[in-house]
């Protein structure tokens, strides 16, 4: 037991958007589980006994490869590497660890610190990143703020909090903005952090062998324009159409883009070619994450990445019958979608 990952998850969010009600929450209705919780910020709140609190001051530090995109959080790296030990000697019993974030982190460094440290990443395993997002205040937080943003782009899963203070179609209008900067992460609303545990924890959002979920709605939306069917119970006030009005008022940074195709990859080629695009854009390279299907394989290749760390695995058998193809998702700032696209085309075989 004491020698099996220790599962983690990053609670992100930007400031007052519910972080701390939602954790109370799921600390008060987590049976049985005993959760270390690491907080980068004083609260000056009364913790509980089950609750374990460091100090952890901000710090990025630079690796020696210079890469900008590649930074681990030091403070976070000490902490997560104390409790391991700790939970090793038997001095501390806790079966997974939730790291709150500040409202204005950037949860990149903190989820490559699960992978680039080696020490970390043989006592954790990273499950997840939640990022929570105020229905009353997001819209604005989202013009102005590009940590808001980038928050969005990372996130394996959407809470969206106050929406009892906002309209069915202003929540509903933030609610499609962000499935265009991430599509790959369901949404849901809270009140007060009301959540089912099972839409925190076991995620598997790092899991090279989980499926990629896309909403099928987005991917139709992208490919073939405007000829599905809405939201099935939002009565936007637009109709039918993808196109609203508030969607094109903002042209996010933080995007997504999806390549499919029934044809399969040329594996030296793609190599070269991923390799070559996660050197150059990896500060840019959010999350990306894929299902390929590969020449000369009867295996699936899956493969995702957080800017520059990239993984690929082997995955399951193509089933007798399946169709076989290849879907990738991409997010990330400013990225040049058509520069990705055309050179994922051409290492098509
Ligand atoms: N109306 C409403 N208020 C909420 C909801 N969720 C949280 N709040 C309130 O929003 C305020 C901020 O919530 P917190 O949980 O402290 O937010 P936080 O993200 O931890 O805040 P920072 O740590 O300051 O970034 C509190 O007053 C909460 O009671 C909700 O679903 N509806």
């Amino acid at each position: 037991m004491s020698n099996s990952l220790i599962p983690a998850t990053i609670l992100t969010g930007f400031l007052g958007s519910g972080k701390t009600t939602l954790l109370k929450r799921v600390l008060s209705e987590a049976h049985g589980q005993k959760i270390a919780v690491i907080e980068n910020e004083f609260g000056e709140e009364n913790i509980d006994n089950e609750i374990l609190v460091a100090d952890t001051r901000e710090q990025i530090i630079q690796m020696n490869n210079g890469c900008v995109c590649c930074t681990i959080r030091e403070d976070l790296r000490t902490t997560l590497s104390d409790l391991a030990e700790k939970r090793r000697k038997g001095e501390l019993q806790f079966d997974r660890v939730v790291i709150e974030t500040t409202g204005l982190a950037d949860p990149g460094p903190v989820a490559q610190t699960f992978f680039m440290d080696d020490e970390i990443a043989e006592s954790y395993l990273l499950d997840s990143i939640l990022t929570l997002v105020d229905a009353k205040h997001g819209e604005q937080q989202l013009n102005d703020r590009q940590e808001a943003r980038r928050q969005i782009g990372f996130a394996d899963q959407i809470f969206l909090s106050k929406s009892d203070l906002c309209t069915e179609a202003e929540t509903a209008a933030l609610l499609h903005r962000i499935k265009h900067m991430n599509p790959r992460a369901p949404q849901h609303k809270v009140h007060f952090g009301e959540v089912p545990i099972a839409d925190v924890f076991d995620l598997k959002g790092f899991n090279l062998n989980a499926k990629l979920e896309i909403d099928p709605e987005f991917l139709n939306a992208d490919s073939h324009g405007h000829d599905h069917h809405d939201h099935a119970h939002h009565d936007h006030e637009h109709g039918e159409h993808c196109d609203h009005p508030h969607h094109h008022a903002h042209d996010d940074d933080v995007k997504s883009f999806v390549f499919r195709s029934n044809k399969a990859f040329n594996p030296a080629k793609l190599e070269d070619f991923l390799g070559a695009i996660v050197q150059v854009y990896g500060p840019k390279l959010l999350r990306y994450k894929g299902v390929l299907y590969m020449k000369g394989s009867d295996r699936k290749v899956i493969f995702q990445g957080v800017h520059q760390l990239m993984g690929s695995d082997l995955g399951p058998k193509w089933a007798p019958g399946e169709t076989k193809l290849s879907k990738m998702v991409f997010i990330g700032i400013d990225l040049p979608k058509d520069v990705l696209l055309q050179g994922l085309e051409q290492c098509l075989v």
